[in-house]
């Protein structure tokens, strides 16, 4: 069945991003060291602004003609906090609902979710109930949830009363903070917020060299690795009971030149 995606509704944007912490309880903050990283979520309408607040987080510029994201974009920054060094790794996904699926991709393993709506568009915020909804259900346990309410600079037009998002902010025990990615207003706080609310490190995930251990993203990593062995593993051991089964049949399955070029040296498995 074909189904026509643009008539769909445009309204669940989510951006994911991900925070990585560097240690630098040596001091030395711009020394790569191992890394803890952390995962940021942030979700919200289409066109509220997210990709605005991004690009004037990392990239401190602001277009006007900005383009509607397709699919997802990625962007980091490090930011010092306190003694440790914070990157936000940013996954920023397009804002409509056809892409409302991939969400969970990007918020699952994050620390924390940035839920943006547009102060001037009451429906962005009831949007952003949706999604506080979603993410308390589906995401991450202990998730550091913060609210933007974007276009603070169009405060004349606004639906949103301020008072109304701080109340609901605060039922949740969000983050608030009201923006502007034109004006550069809030942004930094954002995420400064962001940074100050994720959990300390926790000291056994630090290294002997002062560095911070490798943490959830890493963990990901490692799980690929520990998959890709045990295929590997499970490879050999059917090539082992294939041999076996070889041997007693008195022949080599497959045939014996694949077994010959893999025992190597020359050697003959079989005795
Ligand atoms: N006045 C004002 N306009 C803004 C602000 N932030 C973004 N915009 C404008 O809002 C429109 C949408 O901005 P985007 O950053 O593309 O919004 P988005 O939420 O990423 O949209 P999608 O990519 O479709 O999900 C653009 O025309 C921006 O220039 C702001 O703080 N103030």
């Amino acid at each position: 069945m074909l189904v026509d995606v643009t008539s769909l509704p445009e309204t669940l944007a989510p951006l994911l991003i991900a925070v990585s912490i560097l240690s630098d309880s040596s001091g030395e903050l711009e020394k790569q060291m191992e890394v803890k990283h952390r995962r940021v979520t942030r979700v919200n309408d289409t066109g509220v602004g997210k990709s605005s607040i991004v690009c004037r987080f990392v990239q401190d510029h602001f277009d006007h003609n900005i383009s509607p994201t397709i699919g997802a974009s990625f962007m980091t920054k490090t930011v010092p906090c306190g003694n440790e060094l914070h990157k936000f790794l940013i996954w920023d996904t397009a804002g409509q609902e056809r892409f409302h699926s991939l969400a969970p991709m990007y918020y699952r393993g994050s620390a924390a979710a940035v839920i943006v709506y547009d102060i001037t568009k009451q429906d962005s915020f009831h949007t952003l109930k949706k999604w506080v909804k979603e993410l308390k259900e589906h995401g991450p346990e202990n998730i550091v949830m913060a609210i933007a309410g974007n276009k603070c600079d169009l405060s004349d037009i606004r639906e949103v009363p301020m008072k109304d998002a701080k109340e609901y902010a605060e039922s949740i025990g969000a983050i608030v903070v009201e923006t502007s990615a034109k004006n550069a207003v809030n942004i930094e706080e954002l995420f400064q917020g962001i940074s100050q609310q994720i959990p300390p490190l926790d000291p056994h995930e630090i290294s002997n060299n002062g560095a911070i251990k490798l943490g959830r993203q890493t963990s990901q990593t490692e799980c690929k690795v520990v998959m890709a062995l045990k295929v590997m593993w499970v490879l050999v051991l059917a090539r082992a009971v294939w041999k076996k089964v070889g041997r007693n049949d008195g022949g080599r399955p497959g045939g014996g030149a694949v077994e010959e070029e893999v025992e190597g040296g020359g050697s003959k498995a079989e005795p």
